[in-house]
């Protein structure tokens, strides 16, 4: 069953578009990833979806409905940010016994876990947490509310490494024994590799790819040699990026190479290896050509 399915979706503020022609459709109790470089949309797009704000043009259905002002999307979706806020006079122990009231699916016992396990003490004002531990806190709620539809923009900020390593663990296992669809959004890919099936990349106020983790992966190939080989043996082909590595260059291509195509590579002395996740993102979100280097580049030819 199609849980969000957004076609021809436009955002702007203040008449100036921040997401133009947003088309995808994701599928129930699938962890789909959320990329994209700062100021790319992913906010917007994660507060569209939520029923948060509405699209300026398209159409956005969420369990089949507009998720704007929707009691059904609202009361089966939950929107984790690290800007979350609670009544100022409430202690924990009363907002997650709000919590309990609130959400149909809410487990109490786990969220009472996770609030030991993290060391969260609760009688405390949410706004006396550090940093840290009010990410934790919300990430705690945003898992233990079970809901069919649970958005996490940037959930583990602030986060040290161990809890961001814990909650992303904690997640896949509430998630492998009540599975639900859920939306992550992070700039560290490499964290969240081992938990998303799917990734939905925003770039330049669009969908760059939305697909498997693996289809993205082989979608791209890296070849390392030197300028003069790699020029030959790339003839004709999409340059992603180039970067310098010492007295070698390191080109991303897009992976259309035949057979003997890649013969012709290893003929040239060109080293070629897969992308790791990260880097096959950043291949697709990075400016073309040489990047950083060119900042620094007194030489462009
Ligand atoms: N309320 C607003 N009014 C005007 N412009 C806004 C508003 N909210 C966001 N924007 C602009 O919309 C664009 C997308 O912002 P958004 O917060 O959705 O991006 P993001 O991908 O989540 O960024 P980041 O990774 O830095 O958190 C940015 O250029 C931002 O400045």
């Amino acid at each position: 069953m199609t849980v969000i399915s957004l076609n021809q979706v436009q955002k702007k503020y203040s008449r100036i578009p921040v997401l133009t022609n947003v088309t995808f459709s994701i599928k129930e109790n699938v962890i789909t990833g959320v990329a994209g470089r700062n100021g790319a949309g992913k906010t917007t797009l994660l507060k569209i979806i939520a029923g948060f704000m509405k699209a300026t043009e398209g159409d956005v259905q969420v369990f089949d409905e507009n998720p704007f002002g929707s009691l059904l999307v609202s009361a089966n979706s939950i929107y984790i940010d690290d800007a979350m806020s609670y009544p100022n006079p409430m202690k924990l122990q009363e907002l997650l016994h709000e919590f309990k009231r609130f959400y149909a699916n809410w487990n109490e016992e786990l969220a009472m876990r996770l609030m030991e396990y993290f060391a969260i003490p609760f009688d405390i004002r949410y706004q006396f947490l550090s940093k840290g531990k009010r990410s934790t806190f919300n990430a705690i709620v945003g898992i233990a509310a079970r809901c069919s539809l649970t958005i996490f923009d940037e959930p583990t900020t602030g986060m040290d490494t161990a809890a961001r390593n814990d909650f992303y663990r904690a997640l896949l296992k509430d998630y492998i024994v009540n599975p639900r669809t859920i939306l992550l959004s992070s700039h560290y890919i490499d964290e969240i590799q081992d938990i998303i099936e799917d990734l939905l990349v925003i770039h330049r106020k669009q969908v760059r790819y939305h697909g498997t983790v693996s289809d993205l992966q082989e979608a791209h190939l890296s070849l390392r040699g030197t300028k003069e080989h790699l020029t030959e043996g790339t003839l004709g082909k999409t340059i992603v990026s180039k970067t310098r590595r010492g007295l070698q260059e390191e080109w991303i291509l897009e992976n259309d190479f035949s057979d003997a195509e890649r013969t012709k590579l290893s003929r040239l002395g060109i080293a070629n290896t897969t992308l790791s996740l990260n880097d096959a993102y950043l291949a697709l979100t990075e400016q073309p050509r040489g990047g950083i280097d060119d900042v620094f580049d007194t030489q462009k030819d």
